[in-house]
């Protein structure tokens, strides 16, 4: 029984987070919803972006204190460890879906792109965006990234085993193409808001800082991580070596 209730929750969590990564294309790229990041302002400036950061801090904070190891060693404490990873999904989406409901647009235009070509490339960049994004969960492992192989190999018996440190295609050229894929939605826009950019902006220094934090546990858990660490760059494919890789890993590059 409890096996089964493992599964069909771990299946719920993960159509939830289905159904947000399907809004959060309309809300990014301004399709179809009302409420969009671009949307026309309804309250005052100053308002509106305290009320934008502080729905950015809440998904900071969850998504990143949430992801750390000694945290997990924790909260499996209450929560059973096979549907640890489905709640931590649970979770981000419902961040997510508070900052959708709640989320401010200022309006003030900082970039508009009105000629054809300027925005075939610009959606042609958030498409690839999304496709990296899904590819790079694939190249890792999808299911354990949202929770699906946890609940499943409870559901069946089995014990869980750690998914290993992988560097297929993408991973070769970049250390983070999933976070790569993440950039080119947040930035790449034929019309920019102060709101949007507000949103780029903290999103951006959040995966430069979340990169810190993710890869001090990957070297913890693969002692190799640090040799490929040295050997392909964190963001900027074949810059290796230069200021702007040096500054995405937070270590002077020899
Ligand atoms: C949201 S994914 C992002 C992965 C990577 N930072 C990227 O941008 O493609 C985060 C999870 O991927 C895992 N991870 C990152 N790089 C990995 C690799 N090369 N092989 C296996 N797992 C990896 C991390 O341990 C973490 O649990």
């Amino acid at each position: 029984m409890k096996r089964t209730l493992v599964l069909l929750y771990g299946v719920a969590c993960y159509a939830v987070f289905f159904a947000t990564f399907l809004y959060a294309i309309a809300f990014l790229g301004n399709f179809l919803i009302d409420n969009a990041i671009d949307a026309a302002p309804g309250r005052g400036v100053g308002q509106a972006i305290a009320i934008d950061i502080g729905l950015l801090a809440v998904f900071a904070l969850q998504h990143s204190i949430m992801a750390r190891p000694a945290f997990k060693r924790w909260w499996t404490q209450f929560v059973p460890v096979a549907a640890e990873r489905s709640t931590y999904v649970l979770l981000s989406s419902l961040a997510l879906i508070l900052l959708f409901a709640l989320w401010q647009p200022i309006g003030a235009v900082i970039w508009q792109v009105d000629s054809a070509l300027g925005k075939g490339l610009l959606y042609a960049g958030y498409a690839s965006g999304w496709i990296l994004l899904l590819t790079s969960t694939f190249l890792i492992n999808h299911f354990d990234l949202f929770g699906l192989r946890q609940s499943w190999l409870y559901f069946r018996g089995r014990p869980y085993t750690d998914i290993a440190f992988r560097t297929p295609s993408l991973y070769k050229v970049v250390r983070h193409p999933l976070y790569v894929g993440w950039l080119l939605i947040f930035w790449c826009t034929p019309t920019m808001t102060a709101a949007h950019l507000l949103f780029a902006l903290m999103t951006t220094a959040y995966i430069l800082i979340a990169i810190q934090l993710e890869e001090r546990d990957l070297i913890r858990a693969f002692p190799e991580y640090a040799s490929y660490r040295r050997r392909v760059p964190a963001l900027i494919p074949f810059t290796k070596g230069r200021r702007v890789t040096g500054l995405a890993d937070g270590v002077k590059q020899s």
